[in-house]
């Protein structure tokens, strides 16, 4: 476990929680490599969400995988895991190292252009429990990244770089969204790997 570079990283929100950029994790090399096989690899779907009883499908793809066929439902819709693929497998062990924390599934995005983002959320369903720990990996395009608090509205950006990790700590879903906001700047598509811990 790497605690030693986690405690000389600095925390990106101000308060009320925990969030930890350890930068770029792999080279331009590696994450082309990792980019290709995700993009081949992964059963990439439109996400299907119900809004005020409106059915929608999103420009986003996702996909689903964990240890088990864990039952993932949301907004309407119910998604079963699917078995880890060879290359998930290693990034999970990589990220696993990095933060020094456990995941049982991903959560995986990918987003075409610019204009696809994800609008202000927190991972906050209850299978993650109380107070869960969500990575962002990226692959492709550099994309901004805010937070803003729940009560005070206060908002805090960064850009995730190819390649680059980012945890989600203790208090960021309990007291921060989160959004991946729209762009007319990026042409590029990027993917990015959101590992969890499924409590149940
Ligand atoms: O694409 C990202 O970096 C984050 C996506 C996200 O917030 C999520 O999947 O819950
Ligand atoms: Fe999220």
């Amino acid at each position: 476990m790497d605690l030693f570079s986690q405690d000389r990283l600095p925390n990106i929100l101000p308060f009320d929680g925990t969030v930890h950029y350890y930068g770029k994790i792999f080279s331009a090399d590696q994450s082309a490599s990792y980019f290709e096989k995700l993009l081949q690899n992964i059963e990439w779907r439109h996400d299907e969400a119900l809004l005020y009883g409106k059915h929608y499908v999103t420009k986003r793809k996702v996909a689903w995988y964990g240890d088990e066929a864990y039952e993932y439902r949301y907004s309407g819709t119910t998604k079963q895991a699917l078995p880890w693929t060879t290359e998930l497998k290693v990034l999970k062990a990589i990220v696993e190292e990095k933060s020094g924390n456990f995941f049982n599934s991903c959560l995986l995005n990918l987003y075409h252009d610019g204009g696809e983002g994800m609008a202000w959320h927190s991972d906050g369903e209850k299978m993650l429990g109380d107070d869960p720990i969500v990575t962002s990996l990226s692959f492709g395009a550099e994309r901004k990244f805010s937070f803003k608090h729940k009560t005070t509205k206060q908002t805090v950006s960064l850009v995730l770089e190819n390649g680059s990790l980012l945890v989600m700590r203790e208090g960021s879903q309990k007291h921060w969204l989160h959004r991946l906001p729209p762009t007319k700047k990026v042409t590029r598509p990027r993917i990015s790997l959101t590992f969890r811990k499924i409590i149940n």
